[in-house]
């Protein structure tokens, strides 16, 4: 594939504020010139969408089992490689997505306890080779984050989904597996500090950009 685009995901567990700053990111790349679509995952596309509404669907009468949770995960991800993704890094549109598959190996590996192993395999089979170019995880202690949520809930009564009725355990071994996919890969992954008013995390995000994409400019 021709790649002309970048790739720049935002990732982080519930409630550190990703979809607050997806604008301030896309706004920061627009001024400089850059066509840019922002989407999610899972989800992104239509199908994909209807995925999504299966994974986050509470679990009432069947639960879900993990490994049919992983699969439609890449499920969802293969349609919005192929619809969403692919087709605009190739026009040389830059995408900003709101998770990607870091999100993976810190749910289904860290908070579900998949093997990465299987998670790597799957990663390959959909993605073949592709990565993002830049990840901006949010992070932040899963109690503090967790406030947040619930100053969310309510407002609009509680809706959570059913990721969000995972017990604070399973929040903090997301976050462990996040910090360690980082640490693994730190010229892709920039940690960002979401502990702080959210003037101060706007202004960390675009000292990280200015870091790291100016020079790609
Ligand atoms: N820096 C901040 N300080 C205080 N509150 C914040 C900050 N950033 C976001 N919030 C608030 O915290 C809540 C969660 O933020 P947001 O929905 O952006 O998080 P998220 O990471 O996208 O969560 P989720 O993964 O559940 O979708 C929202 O009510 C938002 O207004
Ligand atoms: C991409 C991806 C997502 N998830 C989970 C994580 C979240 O709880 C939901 C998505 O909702 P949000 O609005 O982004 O919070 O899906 C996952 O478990 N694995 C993944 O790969």
């Amino acid at each position: 594939m021709q790649r002309r685009g970048r790739f720049i995901t935002l990732e982080g567990g519930e409630g550190v504020g990703k979809s607050t700053n997806l604008d301030g990111v896309t706004r920061w790349l627009t001024e400089r010139g850059i066509e840019v679509i922002r989407t999610r995952e899972p989800g992104g596309t239509p199908r994909a969408e209807a995925i999504r509404d299966l994974l986050l669907a509470p679990d009432i009468d069947e639960p879900l089992d993990d490994d049919a949770e992983l699969l439609l995960i890449f499920a969802a991800r293969a349609q919005h490689l192929a619809r969403k993704i692919r087709p605009a890094l190739e026009r040389g549109v830059w995408v900003v997505c709101d998770r990607f598959t870091d999100a993976t190996f810190a749910y289904q590996g860290g908070g579900r306890g998949i093997e990465p192993a299987r998670i790597a395999e799957l990663e390959r089979f959909v993605q073949r080779g592709l990565e993002p170019d830049l990840t901006l995880l949010l992070d932040m202690p899963v109690e503090a984050a967790q406030r947040r949520l619930q100053g969310r809930l309510a407002a609009s009564g509680d809706d959570r989904d059913r990721f969000e009725r995972e017990r604070a355990d399973f929040f903090e071994a997301v976050r462990e597996a996040y910090l360690s996919r980082a640490a693994a890969a730190p010229q892709r992954v920039a940690i960002v500090d979401a502990d702080a008013p959210l003037q101060t995390v706007q202004a960390r995000l675009a000292a990280c950009l200015e870091e790291r994409v100016t020079p790609w400019l």
